[in-house]
């Protein structure tokens, strides 16, 4: 099913097949701007500045950037030195090291000249198989919203959701976002809470963006609103996507999840994380061994948007120092099931 108001794929390889095409979602809702990356120093900016982001989508630009190194240079030192141009740009997401593993387990037995066109198709495998995980959530999340909805069938059903977990941090229709798109398209009515989800916005800038593209009803809210919504009964489940599962169930996802996971634990509200295998390390026994990411604290003390005149202007938050740390880790205890291809799970 292809979703309408909106592209199919927010990643495709260039027309000659040597370069990848992704969305600058800085850009996002303010211009729509499609980008071409040429080669791997490009996919590894897009990644570490964020002009691509999502756990799975991360993992298919470096798929490509991975490919686009090896049309340069098939050898064993560029195989090795790729690899780690593109594992550095940022460590939290899981499906980075993921879709880099799978890459180049396809292509280290060959010879050297089938190495890059083997590359590019594994990248379009990863691409094709994301796509389809990420259906696959839906309809399992579609099942589990039919029964939320049944419990209070006259009025819609409200579903709260952080940062942005949709089509634009995925090959398509998104993790979180996908039993949305799926229950809406079904004649289930969803309204969705939008967590801003400070300080880059990925809540009221693409998550926002993408809803109103589908006509999904939806209200942006303040991070901190969250918990009040929940205390007065305005939220029948949360939603979130994530970077990192790990074996004991733990979930690393962006900063401020694990907030609103505490309120939903404290008003008996269910707590759903929506992920494809992608995103589940099992090699790494908990939370606590996540490295998070650390970004620039410029993110966190200046606001960037258009002015009056319609140019992307900047405003100083604070002149203060600040600390950015871009993700949480919400234990296990407090998940109530995790949506994935192979259906709901009370525990992964
Ligand atoms: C389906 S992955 C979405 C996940 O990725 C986001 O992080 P970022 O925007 O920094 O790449 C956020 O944690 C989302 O939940």
């Amino acid at each position: 099913m292809i979703l309408e108001g909106r592209p199919t794929r927010s990643i495709r390889r260039t027309e000659d097949g040597k370069g990848a095409v992704i969305l600058d979602q800085r850009k996002l809702p303010w211009e729509i701007k499609w980008v071409e990356l040429r080669d791997v120093d490009a996919a590894a900016v897009a990644i570490r500045e964020m002009w691509t982001r999502g756990a799975p989508m991360i993992g298919a630009t470096a798929a490509y950037g991975y490919a686009m190194a090896l049309a340069v240079d098939p050898g064993d030192a560029s195989l090795a030195a790729a690899y780690d141009k593109l594992f550095e740009t940022r460590p939290t997401a899981i499906n980075l090291r993921w879709a880099l593993d799978a890459v180049r387990a396809a292509v280290a037995d060959l010879p050297e000249s089938e190495r890059a066109q083997a590359a590019f198709a594994r990248a379009d495998e990863i691409c094709d198989e994301d796509a389809e995980l990420c259906r696959s959530i839906g309809e399992h999340g579609l099942e589990l919203f039919k029964q939320l909805h049944a419990k209070n069938p006259d009025r819609p059903l409200n579903i709260l959701t952080h940062c942005n977990a949709g089509w634009l941090a995925t090959v398509d229709y998104g993790t979180a976002t996908a039993p949305i798109y799926l229950a809406h398209d079904a004649g289930i009515p969803v309204h969705v809470w939008v967590d801003e989800t400070r300080p880059r916005n990925q809540g009221a800038l693409l998550t926002a963006f993408e809803l109103r593209n589908h006509g999904v009803p939806h209200t942006v809210i303040a991070d901190n609103a969250g918990g009040l919504l929940m205390m007065k009964g305005q939220v029948d489940a949360v939603v979130v996507g994530t970077d990192r599962v790990t074996r004991n169930g733990d979930v690393c996802n962006k900063i401020g999840t694990y907030l609103k996971a505490l309120a939903a634990h404290d008003n008996d509200v269910p707590f759903y994380v929506a992920l494809p295998y992608t995103t589940f390390d099992p090699n790494t026994e908990s939370g606590a061994d996540i490295p998070i990411e650390e970004r620039s604290a410029e993110e966190l003390t200046r606001l960037s948007g258009p002015l009056a005149n319609g140019e992307i202007g900047t405003v100083r938050v604070t002149d203060s120092p600040a600390a950015n740390p871009a993700f949480d880790v919400t234990p296990a205890r407090l998940v109530t099931g995790y949506i994935t291809e192979r259906g709901v799970l009370d525990r992964i």
